[in-house]
């Protein structure tokens, strides 16, 4: 294998100073590129996952057409809950939809710990061939979703603002709910440590929905399993975790081992980092419906953050996904202001 020709992500998570701030954009693959449109509408959300070429396609897109310094897989988190035995559509407009959901300790009976070299070789074989398409321009972000993420749709059956049924779940069934969260935890430690040996540089494990839980019921129903996750993998690679809203927890998360922790809009840098202390990499925080605002005021937002994160341990991101309206030439001069910014 190539050596990195452009290391700067990795550099950062090792907490090496960098010559520049690093930046990728979260949810870059796919949503707001026009010729990732135009592969939506000839093959379904499935097929593109589970085809290979098609998969490398989309994932090197963002690094050719907006410049940022690391790929992201092309896939999605729900792949783990369809690979445990759980059917997953997703429904154009409307997102997920798993008509099955698990509601009661009999549903357990009707998933399992699979075999992730059976169900998800297709994931094994993109990452090989993005690996070999990338021949060494950037590092590869392989990815999983956080257990408790993953059980709100197991159990919500669909998205949701609020999880409500998938919390009441968790707060009525507790004991069935910790069988499935360390069911879905092992599953992912499997999955991600083949998405490493594959090819992946680093992974991130998104906690979309950990941020709605209280302080006492992340660390109970979420972090307790991220920190099996990235105990079981610190040592092959490093690992990101973003749980949006739950900044509550940076110093917790900071203590799991994780080389970087990503942060949304809701916490301003310097708390965040007297949070996590000085031995962790923050990655974010750029409000992605900033993206939507008149290029100027993107430069000088975008500088202000790098201004308030300061030139070390900073993986510039967005606070969370970027949204499928805005501009590819926003999203660009985002990007190039970050690769021009002189500390
Ligand atoms: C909660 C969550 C999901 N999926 C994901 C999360 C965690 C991050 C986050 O909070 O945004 C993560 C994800 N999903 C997808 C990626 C691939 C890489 C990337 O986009 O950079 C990643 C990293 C592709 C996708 N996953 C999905 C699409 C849209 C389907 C399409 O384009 O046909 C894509 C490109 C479908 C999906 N998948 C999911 C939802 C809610 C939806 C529908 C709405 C949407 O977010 O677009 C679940």
């Amino acid at each position: 294998m190539s050596a990195l020709k452009n290391n700067l992500l990795l550099q950062a998570l090792r907490g090496e100073k960098t010559s520049r701030t690093p930046v990728w954009m979260m949810r870059q693959a796919g949503r707001f590129l026009p010729d990732y449109i135009k592969l939506r509408d000839k093959y379904s959300f499935f097929e593109r996952c589970q085809t290979p070429e098609l998969a490398t396609e989309i994932t090197v897109m963002p690094v050719d057409q907006v410049g940022v310094d690391a790929a992201i897989l092309f896939s999605d988190i729900l792949v783990v809950p369809q690979a445990m035995g759980l059917e997953v559509q997703l429904i154009e407009k409307l997102g997920p939809l798993l008509p099955h959901p698990i509601k009661t300790a009999e549903d357990l009976k009707r998933i399992q710990v699979p075999d992730v070299n059976d169900r998800l070789s297709y994931v094994f074989e993109a990452l090989q061939l993005i690996k070999k398409t990338l021949n060494g321009r950037v590092p590869l972000i392989g990815f999983a979703g956080a257990p408790f993420t993953i059980l709100c749709y197991m159990v919500q059956g669909k998205g949701s603002k609020t999880f409500d049924e998938a919390k009441g779940f968790c707060f009525q069934q507790p004991a069935v709910a910790h069988a499935l969260l360390q069911m879905i935890t092992d599953t992912t430690i499997a999955y991600l440590r083949e998405q490493i040996r594959s090819g992946a540089d680093t992974v991130q494990i998104f906690d979309s929905w950990g941020g709605l839980l209280s302080p006492h019921d992340f660390e109970n129903f979420s972090l307790q399993y991220i920190r099996q996750i990235v105990a079981a993998l610190k040592d092959i690679a490093p690992v990101i975790v973003f749980a949006k809203g739950a900044w509550f927890a940076l110093e917790e998360m900071a203590a799991t081992g994780a080389s970087g922790l990503g942060i949304d809009w809701g916490i301003k840098p310097q708390l965040a980092r007297q949070m996590a202390g000085s031995q962790v990499t923050l990655q974010g925080n750029f409000d992605p419906a900033n993206l939507l605002a008149p290029i100027p005021e993107i430069e000088k937002a975008t500088k202000r953050m790098l201004q308030e994160f300061g030139p070390h341990r900073h993986i510039a991101n967005l606070g969370h996904g970027i949204l499928p309206n805005v501009p590819v030439d926003h999203a660009r001069a985002f990007v190039e202001t970050i690769k021009a910014y002189q500390h």
